[in-house]
């Protein structure tokens, strides 16, 4: 049968090469990469062999040999893993393809070769997988996108933050963890601790899942591709620098960096009281809550609130306008090399030497403007991204850079409606429960009011006594293909009262 071209096959963004000693057509549309065999007539492709996003594709030269090379991640029983084709151009070809390869990288948003990335795995991460995932499923994938590599493999709890605290930081272009949240935890202090403190948390901090828990994954990339190590590498190398919102917390003289969440009640329970049952995974989280639940408890704690916004309606329609805003812009400007997020004004500004963290704003004496939370709750859980788990969206209106910590605080609620919330979790429903108080907040204070407890600050064990969390507006840095937090927030998919 004679090959068809189909519509949207272009001359310009088509090559003719040798591959496996076939002739072949390697050619991209707006959206997508193929490679299809040639048709019986004419320069057309005909059955297409490989079709894959366009933005997947990380790397394409010709060589000094003559020879075309092209990596691409293509999935692979279910995994994204990269591929490589490579091909003779036909006689009195290569300049075509010379010009051909750099009009793919451009339309691929492939970066230019040679980004520096300080590389830090914990080996045990993610029941002792942390090394194997990254040997075999990401440094394939940072060496074809030509990235160089400087790995750290912790040796010790406490090491990524020693490696962060004393890195060169004028040595890299960004930070890769593959670990779980607990080491991503460990960089961002270290980054706060470091003696130019404002210049290291430019460094943007990437995350590749190796851990039991990798909310911060989930929330780049989203829970359907956040257990595809190559796509979170993908993340990494083609993501754009996007200014992120760290957040201090202070308890008696300590002073810390949270970047994912803070809890007490109902949830710290089931993050530190179900750490026997971590063999589930995620799961964990759903047979603590509902053992939680039934059990009802109150959290003993008084909470005051810098509020920035209560109204949950207002709330949905800022994330809205944003979330629109920041999608358009991302299909608009989907490069590798860019800033994104319409803060580039944030990124301009160099911190001069020796620059430490800001001065904290409010000190806990601090009441003016302050106000209490006048209801007993269940739980209280503060966050800045909208992942807590991949099945739960506990910040559904969460952004990575508005200077605000999203509160929430669980007042008690019948057990049927709180275990009927959980349907909806995995999109963040339940932000519209009456019963859950949702705050936009600039600082909050926690006060317990028993001798014993749980507070879990990004999954690690704190002693339960007061503190006091303030925001710090796009100190970090992270990388984003989106420009945005993942998931399609779930304020905006059901308007109850
Ligand atoms: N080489 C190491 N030996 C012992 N502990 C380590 C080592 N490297 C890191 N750690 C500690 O392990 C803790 C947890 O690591 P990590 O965040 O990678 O994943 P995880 O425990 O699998 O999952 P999660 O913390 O996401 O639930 C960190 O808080 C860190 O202090």
């Amino acid at each position: 049968m004679e090959g068809v071209a189909p519509l949207d096959w272009k001359l310009d963004n088509a090559i003719h090469l040798t591959v496996d000693e076939k002739p072949a057509v390697v050619w991209f549309t707006d959206h997508e990469f193929k490679v299809s065999a040639l048709g019986l007539h004419g320069d057309a492709p005909d059955t297409v062999k490989l079709c894959t996003s366009l933005k997947h594709v990380l790397h394409g030269e010709l060589r000094a040999d003559g020879s075309a090379h092209i990596a691409t991640l293509a999935l692979k029983q279910k995994q994204h893993v990269v591929l490589w084709i490579t091909g003779k151009p036909q006689d009195g070809e290569k300049e075509l393809v010379q010009a051909w390869m750099g009009r793919l990288m451009t339309a691929a948003g492939c970066i230019v070769p040679g980004r520096r990335i300080k590389v830090i795995v914990n080996p045990f991460g993610g029941q002792g997988k942390g090394k194997h995932i990254f040997e075999h499923r990401a440094r394939p994938v940072f060496e074809a996108a030509k990235c160089f590599l400087d790995v750290t493999f912790t040796t010790h709890s406490g090491h990524a933050e020693e490696v962060a605290a004393s890195l060169d930081v004028s040595a890299y272009d960004a930070i890769a963890i593959v670990s779980g949240d607990g080491v991503a935890y460990e960089v961002f202090n270290g980054l706060a601790k470091h003696k130019d403190a404002l210049r290291a948390l430019r460094l943007p901090v990437a995350h590749v899942p190796a851990g039991s828990g990798n909310a911060f994954t989930v929330s780049l990339i989203g829970p359907k591709d956040c257990r595809d190590v190559a796509l979170a590498v993908l993340n990494a190398v083609k993501g754009r620098v996007v200014p992120l919102d760290i957040a201090s917390i202070t308890q008696g003289n300590e002073r810390r960096v949270t970047f994912l969440s803070q809890t007490m009640g109902l949830m710290a329970d089931l993050d530190l009281g179900t750490e026997n049952l971590r063999w589930m995974g995620d799961q964990r989280f759903i047979v603590g809550f509902v053992q939680g639940v039934l059990r009802m408890k109150h959290c003993p704690v008084k909470v005051w609130l810098k509020v920035a916004e209560s109204d949950k309606q207002k709330i949905a329609d800022v994330f809205r306008a944003h979330y629109t805003f920041n999608t358009d812009k991302s299909h608009a400007d989907g490069t590798a090399n860019g800033t994104a997020n319409g803060n580039a004004s944030a990124l301009e500004e160099e911190p001069a030497e020796g620059e430490g963290m800001p001065p904290l704003k409010w000190r806990d004496s601090d009441n003016d403007g302050w106000v209490e939370f006048p209801e007993k709750i269940i739980y209280l859980y503060g966050g800045m991204m909208p992942y807590v788990a991949r099945d739960f969206m506990q910040f559904p209106a969460a952004e990575m850079n508005d200077g605000c910590l999203d509160l929430v605080l669980q007042t008690p609620a019948p057990r049927t409606t709180m275990l009927s919330s959980q349907d909806g979790a995995h999109s963040g429903k339940q932000f519209w429960m009456p019963s859950q108080h949702y705050f936009k907040v600039h600082a909050y204070r926690a006060i317990p009011l028993a001798q014993k407890g749980n507070i879990s600050i990004d999954g690690e064990r704190w002693p339960f006594l007061p503190f006091q969390v303030e925001v710090h507006k796009g100190l970090g840095r992270t990388l984003s293909m989106l420009g945005r937090w993942a998931g399609e927030g779930g304020c905006l998919t059901q308007e109850e009262k």
